[in-house]
């Protein structure tokens, strides 16, 4: 379980994240709000890719300030754009990344490379230049990158932002099916219909933390008040 407390951060001075504590232990949880709202500050905090000025982040009681190695293990990241995260020449190769360092032999190692491929449907496309993939099989590429190393915990910061629809659906089907505790932060709001909770940023701050039905109307709320701010009607 991924444990929040009291975690501020500012960028600079600007505050971006003010007093989060939550914990994430529900099996799929989605962050919305608004740009800017925090979203992806806190997303980096999960995995230590960010460590905040103020509070402490826990996985699995583990740190993020001091066990950043352990808590990378345990802890998976997606990027929105893909091209953020794949590193290797070919398609195999950049899977087989995610398995360097552990104790196995060169066969085991292509034999989990291709069984991965093949669950995520790129198994025709291991010797392809990742690089030349179209965005949907690249997200899938940095998926099974990711699901390689067979983290307990998936972070997916926007990870439908640059796929049309078909690959959406592709993409929404995969997650949906793992075992991995799934937080994913987005803006497509119809995607998280079926998720076990939904926390609603707003200024750096938790707004509302309940089900996406209630969550997606508390952000409609929102909305429409800063508008009657915005315009004084
Ligand atoms: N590396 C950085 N340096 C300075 N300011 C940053 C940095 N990253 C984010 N910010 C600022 O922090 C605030 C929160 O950004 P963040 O990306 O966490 O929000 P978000 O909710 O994910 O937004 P979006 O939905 O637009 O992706 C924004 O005002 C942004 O400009």
């Amino acid at each position: 379980m991924i444990s929040l407390q009291n975690v501020s951060h500012d960028y600079d001075g600007f505050d971006v994240l003010r007093e989060v504590s939550l914990d994430l232990h529900e099996h799929r949880i989605a962050f919305i709000g608004a740009n800017g709202s925090g979203k992806s500050t806190l997303a980096r905090t999960l995995n230590g890719l960010l460590v905040p000025r103020r509070g402490t982040v826990l996985v699995d009681g583990l740190d993020t300030r001091r066990n950043a190695v352990q808590v990378r293990r345990r802890v998976g990241f997606m990027f929105s754009d893909a091209n953020h995260q794949i590193i290797m020449p070919s398609v195999a190769e950049d899977v087989a990344l995610g398995l360097r360092g552990q104790k196995l032999s060169k066969l085991e190692k292509a034999d989990i490379v291709a069984e991965v491929l093949d669950r995520y449907g790129l198994l025709a496309l291991s010797n392809h230049s990742a690089h030349l993939l179209s965005g949907g099989q690249k997200q899938m590429l940095a998926l099974a990158s990711v699901l390689v190393t067979q983290p307990d915990i998936l972070i997916c910061d926007e990870p439908t932002t640059l796929l049309d629809l078909h690959n959406v659906q592709i993409f929404l089907d995969t997650v949906r099916n793992l075992s991995q505790q799934v937080i994913l932060m987005t803006h497509h709001l119809e995607i998280i219909e079926d998720y076990d909770r939904a926390i609603l940023m707003d200024r750096g701050q938790v707004h509302f933390d309940g089900s996406p039905q209630d969550a997606v109307a508390a952000y409609r709320r929102l909305i429409g008040n800063r508008e009657k701010e915005r315009t004084g009607r």
